[in-house]
């Protein structure tokens, strides 16, 4: 479980993020708020991207290191995390510094290409891959390291309507704790909890439908 305790996030001077105290312990969770308001640092913040001004974050109560090896991160723009020229060589990649014996390793690729319906991507060059395609050979690179919590930020920007609605199938079977920066209203309306912040501070935090009317009514006031 993620525990933030007194946050604050200052950047050029300005606070980004303020005041934040919270335990993330639903198995869904979705962020809302404007444009600017610190989605994308608050999201960052969990898996130690991004380090607070002030306060800590911490997983189950270690100071350090617990976060990169609990958390995994899928970015909105899939270029940031793919490193290698083969898919395949890609997801190998975070697999081979956990040091797994290569056919544990083949066998978590093989599975998460299937759940993923991209097996026949695995000997592909990612340069030459599409935006949607991108995405989930992303989404696979995080996957295969079974990590506790996934936090995605605003993962279905690229995707068309089938890619979409797979990836919520994915993300709805997915064993693990979800945090989920989105602005698919309906989408977060079936988590446990939505987060809403506006200009670094959070202004809503409950059940969904409550906080995203809220979000609604005041975005259109
Ligand atoms: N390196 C930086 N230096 C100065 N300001 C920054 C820096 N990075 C982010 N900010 C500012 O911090 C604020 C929050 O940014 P953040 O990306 O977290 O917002 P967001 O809610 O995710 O926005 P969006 O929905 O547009 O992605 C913005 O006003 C942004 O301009």
């Amino acid at each position: 479980m993620i525990t933030l305790a007194g946050v604050g996030v200052e950047k050029a001077g300005r606070s980004v993020l303020a005041g934040l105290d919270l335990r993330i312990a639903e198995r869904r969770v979705g962020i809302v708020g404007r444009n600017g308001s610190g989605k994308s640092t608050f999201a960052r913040l969990l898996n130690g991207l991004e380090k607070p001004t002030t306060g800590t974050v911490t997983w189950n109560g270690d100071p350090d290191g617990g976060l990169r090896r609990h958390v995994g991160f899928v970015f909105q723009n899939p270029e940031h995390q793919i490193v290698y020229p083969i898919v395949q060589e890609d997801l190998e990649f975070g697999l081979k510094n956990l040091k797994l014996p290569v056919p544990v390793m083949r066998e978590r690729i093989d599975e998460v290409l299937a759940r993923l319906e991209i097996a026949h991507l695995r000997d592909r060059f990612t340069h030459q891959l599409s935006g949607g395609e991108l995405q989930l050979v992303a989404l696979a690179g995080v996957l295969v390291m079974k990590p506790s919590m996934i936090v995605f930020d605003e993962p279905t920007t690229l995707l068309d309507l089938r890619n979409t609605n797979l990836l919520m199938k994915v993300v709805s079977g997915l064993e693990q704790q979800v945090v989920m920066v989105s602005h698919d209203l309906a989408l977060l309306r079936e988590f446990d909890r939505v987060l809403h912040f506006e200009e670094g501070r959070l202004v809503g935090d409950g059940q969904p439908g409550p906080i995203i009317d809220d979000y609604i009514a005041r975005s259109l006031a």
